[in-house]
């Protein structure tokens, strides 16, 4: 009996294969990993040596080998080493290592080993491990420990290694052979190792893979800053050529430290480009950590290294703690100060990131004031003339932006261009609300096209209002069924008549039918309610009719003096309106382009026959009236 009240206490078996198979195959995402893992305790090893024999001048060195003839991968470094009872008692004994207790020991911040389970991982690409060890402590003595599978081992001794250290082999299982290419091992080492203070070499190599300087471990002249960094960013960021890059600077939040860059990748809309590395202790800890980038800056890279980050027991991701949010915002802050300083320091990187990600920073700048207020001038709105500022907008339109609600098409689109005035596409990701913000900020005049407030700036009331029996006249001459006729005036002069869809009225029609379907959840549902609650849906387009144009001014004139020409006049309008529309879009397509046609053969042949047969002709296709009086 061990404890009182316990004499029933047993010992939890333990099935070793199983559990050696199900940390080595599961607890890890990647074989890679292994390879990390070994790289980890050979640099552990090295501080161990440090701390144990500081006054020792050995130097310290990783070499990573493959031999794909032999199907065989060696880890070997110039570290500490291992004498037996150090072999059964850390390296063979699962869950216990000696690095964690060197830490608690000394407090040293370069040791990386903490859970006595990274070696394990060996066996997730290899089916046999020997690791060759001569201590520092015992120089005189080899020992070679051997296993198959990781449950059992055998530790035999072996002649000593010319120097302290040790040398891990994997023997690949087949799956795994790719790993014995070196080329293989330089590309995910250079990775993995980047931040790493010992030279890690591959093969025969004198080179190390990470010679690149970092940046900010280096107190460099404030004129060298930037070429570093865009170096480091350039042979680290494999996917995309940086734009430029800024630093992540520590703060009372967070000892974080690192480097930002613009990716050079095209980036549209929702594309999400966001790739960050976290390092702790100069290992790499999570390959695409992207959530700790805010959601809108799908075009920034990065490596950051932390402490105080918590890994998992994989250590291939972190913990969701304080320090990870501290972390999160710690970066926005760090990229929105980066793109400041860009658009101060190098002019030309700004210009290129403009142009690259526009889009993508129209949102941005939605998501925060100070991207807000520096990009409000600067940034790219897509616009029927190209690409341009919000301010170029402003000027264009005589101090008011325009932006069209609905995509173009129809004489909507026409219309827009005899304005020559360009015309944001709202329409386009960010762009409305990105324009809605700046009109408020800059106090300027936003005219949203589409909508029937935003119509009205474009159409001005007549200059005399029709009497109600003309406009009666006209509406049933031009307009169709859902079409209301307003008499107005606007630009070009030559243009008698335009027919524009009510956006909302469209937008209700398709909720509806979205409703229908249940396409839509009610949240959204009920806001797009909301916009659309101004609407009845009768009135599906207006037909704006330009009483400046010379054609409308003419057919006035004509049906007040009780011409019989004044209604093919009007038929032929009528034809010219179904035509556009036809033109524009494939909706209006089908009986009433025939009718139309028709009309217009109609018209001629009424306009050219001969003078009795005109009235007989015309008569029948729209009731006559005397007109009012000549207005000209
Ligand atoms: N190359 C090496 N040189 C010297 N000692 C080593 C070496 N590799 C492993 N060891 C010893 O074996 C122990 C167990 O290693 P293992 O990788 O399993 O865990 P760890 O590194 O301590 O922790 P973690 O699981 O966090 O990596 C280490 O703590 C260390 O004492």
């Amino acid at each position: 009996m061990s404890e009182e009240g316990h004499e029933n206490l047993r010992t939890t078996e333990v099935d070793l294969g199983g559990l050696v198979s199900v940390l080595a195959t599961h607890l890890y995402s990647t074989p890679l990993v292994a390879l990390r893992e070994l790289v980890q305790n050979a640099h552990d090893s090295h501080t161990r040596r440090r701390l144990e024999d500081p006054a020792g001048a050995h130097r310290a060195v990783i070499r990573v080998s493959g031999d794909p003839v032999r199907r065989t991968v060696a880890i070997e470094d110039t570290g500490a080493g291992l004498t037996e009872p150090e072999i059964h008692a850390y390296l063979a004994t699962v869950g216990t290592g000696y690095t964690r207790l060197l830490r608690d020991l000394t407090g040293n911040e370069d040791l990386i080993g903490a859970f006595g389970l990274g070696f394990l991982s060996a066996f997730s690409v290899a089916d046999e491990v020997t690791v060759t060890t001569t201590s520092h402590r015992a120089p005189e003595l080899g020992h070679r420990y051997r296993s198959r599978g990781g449950e059992q081992y055998s530790v035999d001794p072996v002649p000593p290694r010319p120097q302290p250290g040790t040398v891990v082999e994997l023997t690949l299982k087949p799956e795994h052979a790719h790993l014995a290419d070196e080329e293989v091992l330089r590309d995910v080492l250079a990775r993995y190792c980047v931040l790493l203070g010992v030279p890690v070499h591959v093969g025969d190599d004198e080179h190390p893979v990470n010679a690149v300087p970092v940046p900010w471990r280096e107190a460099l002249p404030a004129g060298e800053q930037h070429a570093a960094r865009m170096a480091f960013a350039t042979a680290f960021g494999r996917r995309f050529e940086p734009l430029t890059a800024f630093p992540v600077e520590p703060t009372e939040q967070t000892d974080a430290a690192g480097l930002l860059w613009v990716q050079d990748g095209g980036t549209y809309g929702s594309s999400d480009n966001r790739d960050l590395a976290v390092y702790l202790r100069g290992m790499l800890l999570a390959e695409d950590a992207r959530d700790l980038l805010p959601s809108w800056a799908g075009f920034i890279g990065g490596v950051v290294e932390s402490n105080r980050l918590t890994p998992t027991a994989s250590r291939e991701d972190l913990q969701r703690d304080e320090h990870y949010r501290a972390l999160q915002q710690t970066l926005a802050d760090a990229i929105v100060n980066g793109l400041y300083e860009t658009a101060r320091l190098h002019p030309a990187a700004w210009r290129r990131i403009l142009a690259r990600h526009g889009q993508e920073l129209l949102g941005a700048a939605l998501c925060d004031d100070r991207l807000f207020t520096l990009l409000a001038d600067d940034v790219p709105v897509p616009t029927s003339q190209g690409d341009l500022t919000a301010g170029a907008l402003r000027a264009a339109g005589g101090g008011a932006v325009h932006v069209a609600l609905g995509s173009g098409g129809g004489f909507e689109e026409m219309l827009y261009r005899a304005m020559r005035v360009p015309i944001a596409r709202g329409d386009r990701y960010a762009v409305l609300p990105f324009l809605r913000r700046y009109a408020q900020l800059r106090d300027c005049r936003i005219v949203e096209l589409g909508s029937e407030s935003g119509n009205r700036e474009l159409f001005r009331d007549p200059q005399t209002p029709l009497a109600p029996e003309e406009a009666g006249w006209l509406a049933a001459a031009l307009a169709d069924e859902g079409e209301q006729l307003v008499p107005a005036r606007f630009d070009p002069p030559g243009l008698p008549l335009v027919l524009v869809p009510d956006r909302e009225a469209e937008l209700k029609a398709r909720i509806e039918d979205d409703q229908a379907d249940a396409r839509i959840p009610s949240a959204a549902l009920r806001l797009a309610r909301a916009f659309t609650a101004r609407t009845d849906g009768s009135v599906r387009a207006r037909l704006y009719l330009n009483t400046d144009a010379p054609a409308v001014r003419d057919l006035l004139r004509a049906y007040r003096a009780g011409h019989t020409g004044a209604a093919t006049a009007a038929g032929l309008l009528r034809s010219v309106k179904v035509i556009m529309a036809a033109a524009a879009s494939d909706a209006r397509a089908g009986d009433d382009l025939t009718a139309a046609l028709a009309g217009i053969g109609t018209a001629v042949a009424a306009l050219t026959a001969p003078a009795e047969g005109l009235s007989v002709d015309v008569g029948t296709l729209f009731p006559q009236d005397d007109g009012g009086e000549d207005e000209r």
